[in-house]
């Protein structure tokens, strides 16, 4: 894998939908977002490295790992941002918003707070990336450390903020255990890829529709 840590310069160019080429691979840019110490370094680290450190430091800023892998017969190279959650850093991270193919919005289950606080990152993410159709953009929310005995969050009210935030997928994971880290980021690649089929399924309609009666699928997400 490719790492990387940056504290300044620029993002690159907007590349939603659908990432671009690197090598053979699509290259996806999916950035984790949520409050300091929900575990999105943890998660990021045990995809990429399958390793856990159960003493891991805050970050500073955003780093970022490369790991490919193919999902349905597609090669893709996840490019993973990690994000300084406390709001010190605020000035940080999102400079590299822009650019982001899928937004992990996570937050840890004994954590109520951090929960409460997820329609601000929402928020603060579509502020900063700059994303040209809000409404279609992809979500996937994570509910970490599930394996922590005092839940401050249910799973029934969890999934409930995804309906009511427009139908983002929701994973129960933990970094510590490896409970369901792969399968939330191989959602977060199908939900790019699924973004990317829309485009351009309403691109052929928009092309084939001779009265100019664009018609094109909405699909509200979180
Ligand atoms: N029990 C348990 N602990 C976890 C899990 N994930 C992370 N942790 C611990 O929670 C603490 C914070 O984890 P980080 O991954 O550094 O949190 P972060 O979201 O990256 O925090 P910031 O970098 O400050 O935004 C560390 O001590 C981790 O070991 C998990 O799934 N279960
Ligand atoms: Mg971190």
């Amino acid at each position: 894998f490719q790492s990387c840590n940056l504290d300044t310069g620029h993002s690159p160019e907007p590349s939603w939908v659908g990432g671009m080429m690197s090598g053979k691979n699509l290259l996806l840019k999916v950035i984790l977002l949520g409050d300091g110490g929900v575990g999105k370094s943890s998660l990021m680290n045990r995809y990429v490295t399958d390793r856990f450190d159960s003493q891991s430091f805050h970050t500073i800023g955003v780093e970022f790992l490369n790991r490919d892998l193919e999902v349905d017969g597609r090669l893709v190279t996840l490019q993973i941002w990690d994000t300084a959650g406390q709001e010190r850093f605020k000035s940080l991270r999102t400079p590299f918003y822009r650019g982001a193919d899928c937004c992990l919005l996570t937050f840890a289950v004994n954590n109520l707070q951090s929960f409460q606080n997820l329609g601000s990152w929402k928020k603060e993410f579509m502020y900063y990336s700059d994303v040209k159709d809000p409404e279609r953009f992809p979500f996937v929310v994570l509910g970490n450390k599930i394996d922590m005995e005092q839940r401050e969050v249910g799973e029934d009210e969890a999934r409930a903020w995804c309906e009511e935030n427009g139908c983002c997928p929701y994973f129960e994971t933990s970094a510590k255990d490896d409970t369901n880290v792969t399968a939330a980021f191989e959602a977060a690649v199908r939900e790019v890829l699924a973004a990317e089929d829309q485009i351009d399924h309403a691109l052929l309609s928009s092309t084939i529709d001779l009265h100019g009666n664009r018609k094109t699928s909405r699909r509200s997400c979180c």
